[in-house]
């Protein structure tokens, strides 16, 4: 297959460029580079790429012309669309930024993908964040997402109302991928894991969220290796219009998180341990896997502690032990 992925020079978009490479499949990527963290780490990112024969385009996928000129170059089989503004908490910073790259830039996309000879099918990252208030556990893919917590879940749960639409008027297959709280190396540095590695080998405090009465937070936390595997798998697989969880069916507290972080670098943290401020955090998150699994035989292998030490391994070989002074 030949396949367009956007937001390339991302966390999960560099690994799902490289799996696809490495398979033997065509693979072009588009990103935006934007300084929403650390650009430099998007740039070695796209490096690390290139090294492999992709390229990543600098460019926007608000930008019509461009995606258009991508396929007239190259006839795009599959279209792996995970360029967006992440994040939940910075939805409150930077609302705009949220409509401008997961609902502007998912329908120049989408535009784009319709007219396009052959129409490439689309497989495109949502979220977890869509469950928002549901406190069903765990959540299965036809359970109620109309309750979102903050702008960044409202902006997925419009992308997979807008990508029906693009399936119900012009049959593009699409397929939506709810992510849960995905980690690993080369990952995010505004994620708890990643912030928290760092803070805690600067030897500064860092800040533990704690739900009403007490209570831990706790999350899905989903190996990247694992999350490549059901995006390759959903792409080997498309169909008119799905929507599949793309989780660990194992939920650890942030708390523990922190343990095993202490015991991987071998260093304490300082914790400041505070309610949820109401910044748009979920209390937990779970998922239902049964449909990816009976689908494309998702069946995610690593847990918590296994890619948390992976991810420890990186970092310290990309940041060295004292990371941070110069970096973010
Ligand atoms: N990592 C997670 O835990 C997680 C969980 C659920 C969903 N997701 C979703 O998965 C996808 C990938 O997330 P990630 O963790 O790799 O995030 P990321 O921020 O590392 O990757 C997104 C990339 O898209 C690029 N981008 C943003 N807006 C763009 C635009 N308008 N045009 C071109 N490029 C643009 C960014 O520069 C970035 O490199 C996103 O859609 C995200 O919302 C991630
Ligand atoms: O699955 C998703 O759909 C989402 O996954 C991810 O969001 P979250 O699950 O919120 O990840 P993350 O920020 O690592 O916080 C993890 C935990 O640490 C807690 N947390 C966080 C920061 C902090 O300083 N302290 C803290 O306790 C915090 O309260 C939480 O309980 C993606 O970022 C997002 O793009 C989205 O797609």
């Amino acid at each position: 297959m030949s396949v367009l992925v956007t937001g390339a020079a991302g966390f999960v978009g560099s690994h799902v460029s490289l799996a696809l490479k490495k398979r033997g499949d065509g693979v072009v990527g588009i990103d935006n580079f934007n300084s929403y963290y650390d650009p430099s780490l998007k740039k070695a990112r796209k490096s690390m790429l290139a090294e492999h024969g992709v390229f990543v385009v600098a460019g926007d996928i608000n930008d019509g012309k461009l995606l258009a000129k991508l396929f007239d170059v190259v006839a795009f089989t599959h279209v792996m669309h995970l360029a967006a503004q992440a994040g939940v908490r910075y939805a409150m910073e930077n609302p705009h930024s949220y409509v401008h790259s997961n609902i502007a830039g998912l329908v120049t996309l989408l535009e784009i993908c319709k007219s396009a000879n052959p129409q490439p099918a689309v497989v495109w990252a949502s979220s977890s964040s869509v469950y928002g208030l549901n406190e069903k556990s765990p959540f299965s893919e036809s359970d109620r997402t109309d309750q979102p917590a903050s702008l960044y879940a409202a902006t997925k749960k419009a992308g997979e109302e807008i990508t029906h639409t693009y399936n119900h008027i012009y049959g593009l297959s699409i397929t939506g991928l709810r992510f849960f709280t995905v980690y690993g190396p080369w990952g995010r540095p505004d994620m708890a894991y990643f912030s928290f590695t760092r803070n805690i080998l600067q030897g500064k405090p860092i800040t533990v969220y704690r739900g009403k009465n007490r209570v831990d937070l706790a999350r899905d936390f989903t190996y990247i290796d694992d999350v490549v595997k059901g995006c390759l798998g959903s792409l080997d697989t498309s169909a008119p219009y799905r929507i599949f969880n793309l989780g660990n069916t194992s939920p650890v507290t942030v708390p523990a998180l922190v343990s095993i972080l202490e015991r991987h670098l071998k260093v304490k943290a300082k914790k400041n341990v505070v309610e949820m401020p109401g910044n748009g955090d979920v209390p937990f998150t779970h998922a239902n896997i049964s449909m990816a699994r009976r689908e494309f035989g998702y069946k995610p292998t690593t847990d918590l502690q296994t890619g948390l030490k992976k991810f420890v391994k990186w970092y310290l070989s990309y940041y060295g032990y004292n990371h941070g002074k110069a970096v973010n």
